[in-house]
């Protein structure tokens, strides 16, 4: 960590999710990776940024003295919600003292440390919300609810967005604030977005991919088992 870098930095890592569409018995995030569980992958590439100062992952409740024993000393384990926007505001409430939070998908477990360090270098460069995004590669329709077509967006002003997203703390507990029951937002910069902050896009890494169904699973186990 840079002596330059006064802000306090504090990971927030949803990992309380069941992984539905995963299919495996065991919760996602405690999935293994080629030997590795996703929580672990996805801590230690948060670590080895040299970015931030403080983890704390948000597993379910029967699930704390497993994950302790897998996560590194230090790391902060607590208890999620049901739903992921409930995890991360369980992680903000247990981190109060944070100047600039990254909220980082257990589920994006071979995301390189370098990108995690490219989000909180814009952060200190005093953008209030950072998103690693991608273009998109298919053509996106917007449908009805029996299916019909009812739109096709631009796919030039399309993105996919990935974590870590990164916020000034005070944003993102702003947001926080205006989240009411059943929300159906699905990602943290959403929220910031109805605030009217601005939230700036950085260039994503294809390998800070979701796991999110099997086929992802078998990707993430080629690439992972390549890497040694
Ligand atoms: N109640 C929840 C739901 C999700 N997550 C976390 O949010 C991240 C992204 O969610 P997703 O990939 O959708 O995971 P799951 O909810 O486990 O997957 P599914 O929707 O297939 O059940 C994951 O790291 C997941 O563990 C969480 O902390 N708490
Ligand atoms: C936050 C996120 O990873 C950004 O792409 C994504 O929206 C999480 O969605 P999920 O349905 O909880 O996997």
């Amino acid at each position: 960590m840079s002596s330059a870098a006064t802000e306090f930095v504090v990971a927030l890592v949803p990992a309380a999710g069941r992984g539905v569409r995963l299919g495996e018995s065991t919760p996602k995030a405690f999935v293994p990776v080629a030997g590795i569980p996703m929580i672990r992958r996805a801590v230690d590439g948060l670590l080895a940024s040299g970015a931030v100062h403080r983890v704390v992952v948000v597993v379910p409740a029967e699930l704390v003295e497993l994950a302790a024993t897998l996560l590194p000393d230090g790391v902060q384990v607590i208890v999620g919600g049901a739903e992921r926007l409930d995890s991360v505001r369980a992680g903000i409430d247990a981190a109060p003292d944070a100047d600039l939070y990254l909220v980082h998908d257990a589920a994006r477990a071979l995301t390189p440390p370098a990108l995690i360090a490219r989000v909180v270098s814009e952060l200190r460069n005093g953008r209030s919300g950072v998103v690693p995004a991608l273009p998109v590669t298919d053509t996106i329709k917007s449908v009805d609810s029996a299916g019909r077509v009812t739109g096709t967006p631009a796919r030039a002003d399309l993105r996919a967005i990935q974590t870590p997203q990164g916020f000034a703390a005070d944003v993102l507990r702003r947001a926080y604030d205006g989240v009411v029951e059943g929300d159906l937002a699905t990602d943290d910069a959403g929220l910031v977005e109805r605030l009217g902050e601005q939230v700036a896009t950085i260039v994503g890494d294809p390998l800070a991919f979701k796991i999110t169904t099997p086929l992802d699973l078998t990707l993430a186990n080629a690439l992972a088992r390549e890497e040694g």
